[in-house]
């Protein structure tokens, strides 16, 4: 333990960005603490990625069905308040075996909310802390419309204990979280409308694959709205209505899915010198912010890579290994996956469709129709696209693929991509057959 400090690590916030990193700082001999204002393993766990996943499974098994052309028949039918009791049960478990792990590597927990006094010294309530290095983990927040009406609006945390499925259902913002919830719902059966203040669905993706995507779920009934402003809501009875600059939208459910918004809050940043903004902590390559003892991971920091629970862990377990002088190198972000996971999904790795086409002299496109495949026709897929593009060494540097399967296919592709594979060293792999990864590997282009 430090001569001087309480600890010689604490961490703000116990989700991903801490907590996959930290054991091994304890394993070296470290004394560690998490300060913790709500539920141990923070945003994923609690109220992101898992309680979502867990509450889309019957849905997805009710899409496969119907897309089985009647193969699979009956009066199929979901029973949300038992999907809702089962993704609850699963979820209550996280929090406590998080902190049962932690505690078992030596790490210490505080409750409350923390905000910096020093460099050095956090304040939690009445009781000052003191420590060498402080990592700022603190994730995000979602953002909310600041409108007439907006006490009727949800944010995702809401949604994802939503009790019943609403028979007319609203979404503001069409990015990861508003059609993750669109397609969830409409399956459901809800009659969902998703609202857009402008043309593009999900920004991430490129144009093509997100207009696809849009074409598919307004295929299964999800009424889009672009180029529209929400101006305010009004209750009506058991429902609502929201006016926006292209008309009124009734709804018994109204869904503020309009991007999150990093937790800098309450932390008293400026009082010891740390740079920050809207998108975030600033840091350096080494994860550092303008104090060198203050680090930060996660989705609190500023950054151009997706802000995912891969990308918290991959930081913490870097920053964990900067601290104990092991990792001396600037960080150096692998291709990093993403999908959302809709009806079909869409997901992509590496270089982008759109960085591809800037760069004709150094990337070759290939476009693929996933229907070619029979292997697709196994579990009744819906109709899908995929691209390839490969560097001029043809090496494999990046897929986007659209597909009920796009998450296994760009899983199956990554460390192709990660390690600048060639087609023809793929072709070394015995994959299984017949299987999802063996078709996305068969069919390079
Ligand atoms: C609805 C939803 C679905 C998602 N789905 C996916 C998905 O499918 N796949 C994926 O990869 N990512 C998904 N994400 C993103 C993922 O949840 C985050 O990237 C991940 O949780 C980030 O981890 P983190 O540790 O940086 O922050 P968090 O998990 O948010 O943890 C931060 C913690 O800090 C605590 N805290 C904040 N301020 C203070 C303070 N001052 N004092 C004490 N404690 C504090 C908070 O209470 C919280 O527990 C989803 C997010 C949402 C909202
Ligand atoms: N599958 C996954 O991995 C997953 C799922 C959910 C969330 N996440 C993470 O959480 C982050 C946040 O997701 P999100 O969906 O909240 O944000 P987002 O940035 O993906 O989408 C926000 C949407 O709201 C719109 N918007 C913003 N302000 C608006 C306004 N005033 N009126 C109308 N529309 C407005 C934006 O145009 C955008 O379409 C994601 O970027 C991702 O990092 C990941």
């Amino acid at each position: 333990m430090s001569q001087t400090y309480d600890y010689d690590v604490v961490f703000i916030g116990a989700g991903h960005g801490a907590f996959d990193g930290a054991p091994a700082l304890t394993a070296a001999g470290k004394t560690v603490a998490f300060i913790e204002e709500d539920r141990v393993g923070g945003t994923c766990p609690n109220w992101g990625c898992n309680a979502k996943i867990i509450l889309e499974a019957p849905t997805k098994l009710l899409s496969e069905a119907r897309q089985s052309n009647g193969i699979v028949e009956g009066p199929l039918s979901l029973d949300w308040s038992k999907a809702m009791q089962r993704k609850q049960e699963i979820i209550d478990g996280f929090a406590p075996a998080i902190q049962k792990g932690m505690e078992a590597a030596g790490i210490h927990f505080i409750f409350g909310h923390a905000s910096f006094v020093d460099a050095h010294t956090l304040q939690v309530g009445d009781k000052q802390i003191t420590a060498d290095k402080v990592v700022i983990a603190t994730g995000q927040h979602s953002h909310r419309l600041d409108i007439p009406g907006k006490e009727y609006l949800h944010d995702s945390k809401d949604f994802l204990s939503i009790p019943e499925v609403p028979a007319k259902m609203v979404i503001i913002g069409a990015g990861f979280i508003g059609l993750e919830a669109a397609s969830i719902m409409q399956t459901a059966g809800s009659q969902v409308t998703v609202i857009l203040r402008d043309q593009q669905a999900l920004p991430a993706f490129d144009r093509q694959y997100s207009d696809q995507l849009v074409k598919e779920l307004a295929r299964q009934g999800v009424l889009f709205i672009k180029n529209t402003q929400v101006e305010r809501v009004e209750e009506n009875g058991s429902s609502y209505s929201i006016s926006t600059s292209t008309g009124s939208f009734p709804a018994n459910y109204i869904l503020d899915a309009t991007g999150r918004v990093p937790n800098t809050q309450g932390l008293n940043l400026e009082k010891v010198g740390i740079d920050f903004d809207g998108k975030g902590i600033v840091v350096n390559d080494y994860l550092q912010t303008t104090q060198k003892n203050i680090y930060a991971t996660g989705d609190v920091v500023k950054k151009r890579q997706p802000k995912l629970t891969p990308t918290a862990t991959f930081e913490s377990q870097y920053v964990v290994s900067h601290i104990l002088g092991e990792e001396k190198e600037p960080i150096n972000y692998p291709a990093i996956a993403q999908t959302v996971f809709t009806a079909p999904r869409l997901a992509q790795a590496g270089v982008t469709i759109e960085e591809a086409k800037a760069k004709p002299d150094q990337y070759d496109l290939v476009e693929q129709d996933i229907m070619d495949d029979w292997y697709r026709l196994v579990d009744f897929e819906t109709p899908g696209q995929r691209t390839l593009i490969y560097n001029k060494d043809k090496q494999l540097v990046g897929v986007i693929e659209l597909s009920d399967k796009a998450e296994d296919v760009v899983n199956a592709l990554l460390p192709a991509i990660e390690f600048g594979c060639k087609k023809e060293e793929l072709k070394r792999l015995v994959t299984i057959f017949p299987s999802i990864g063996y078709s996305a590997l068969d069919n390079l282009g």
